[in-house]
């Protein structure tokens, strides 16, 4: 197996008295497009910044390309392109001299590598543009292409896609895949969006109260057997009794969403829990078995709705 673009091992992060980030264990795999999830509060930003060197680590390492942030920053900073807070840019220059100015910083950028990354974002048409008079997503495409100019192994992006519209996410969500699947880039990407890593990503992370509680494959090519989920319209009034009784009877653990009861089962363990709810006077307006959604597994282990 190929050696992780980046460990995370331990990394805890303390504010004060507040443990904000609790220890977060896992790698992240060379030109897979990882997203991190969770409410607002879970501690996304912190572990990124602490990522980058942006803020102090507590406790733990992060390494990247094998390199301790701590004891190499130098070595371990080489590897990475980040786009954390809004990028750098100048807006009465054209987004080509944006390149050019940031270029000059880091030794051995050639006008070729310029040339390059704007292709590996698509701005080759408006490149010579005012960046005043480029939209948000073209502005963050060009952000993209400046971190990219010294030719990171990782790239990590702090909510790439907040404030644009459709067109811009779908956008944005194409050159981020492109990077990872044709020119190998780990890319790292936060949100509170499941809907939009579902469709970016290759795994999911879920983070809740700065603890990783999760890792999901998006696309798991394992496992022939469907998963399926159970999906019941009650009453309001009766959600909470119906719980009771899926958790006394048949040790189920259901989640409500919207009065929607939620559970993981097969379609030939139905028969009974359908009996008992409707023994038990439970209104029940509708039952659907449905293959999970990542949406579906994400309330399980999540258990309140993530998506805003
Ligand atoms: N400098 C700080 N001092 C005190 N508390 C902080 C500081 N920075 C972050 N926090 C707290 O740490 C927790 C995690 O914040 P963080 O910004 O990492 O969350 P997030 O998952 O990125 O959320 P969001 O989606 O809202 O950006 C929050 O409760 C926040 O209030």
């Amino acid at each position: 197996m190929a050696e992780p673009a980046m460990q995370l091992i331990g990394l805890k992060k303390q504010i004060g008295s507040k443990l904000i980030v609790k220890g977060l264990d896992f790698d992240i795999r060379p030109g897979e497009v990882f997203g991190f999830l969770g409410p607002n509060g879970a501690g996304k930003t912190t572990t990124i910044r602490m990522m980058v060197g942006l803020i102090r680590i507590s406790e733990g390492d992060v390494r990247i390309q094998g390199k301790s942030i701590k004891s190499d920053f130098k070595g371990a900073i080489g590897h990475v392109g980040a786009i954390v807070e809004n990028p750098e840019l100048y807006g009465f220059m054209s987004g080509y001299k944006n390149l050019l100015v940031f270029s000059r910083m880091i030794p051995g950028i050639t006008r070729d590598r310029i040339d390059e990354v704007v292709k590996l974002v698509g701005l080759e048409k408006t490149i010579n543009q005012k960046v005043k008079r480029y939209s948000l997503g073209m502005r963050q495409r060009l952000g993209i292409a400046q971190a990219l100019l010294h030719r990171p192994s990782i790239l990590i992006l702090d909510e790439p896609t907040n404030g644009l519209d459709p067109s811009g996410i779908r956008e944005i969500r194409h050159y981020i895949r492109k990077l990872a699947e044709e020119e190998n880039v780990a890319v790292i990407v936060s949100s509170h969006l499941l809907s939009e890593m579902e469709l970016m990503c290759d795994r999911i992370g879920i983070l809740k109260n700065g603890e990783l509680i999760s890792i999901q494959e998006v696309h798991s090519t394992d496992g022939d057997v469907p998963e399926e989920m159970v999906k019941i319209d009650c009453a309001a009034a009766q959600i909470e009794t119906a719980k009771q009784l899926l958790q006394e009877q048949f040790g189920i653990a259901a989640v409500d969403n919207n009065d929607q009861l939620l559970f993981p089962i097969s379609r030939d363990q139905m028969p009974p829990i359908i009996k008992a709810l409707a023994v038990a006077d439970i209104e029940m307006y509708g039952v659907a078995v449905e293959r999970k959604t990542l949406e579906d597994k994400f309330l399980h282990v999540i258990g309140e709705n993530v998506i805003e």
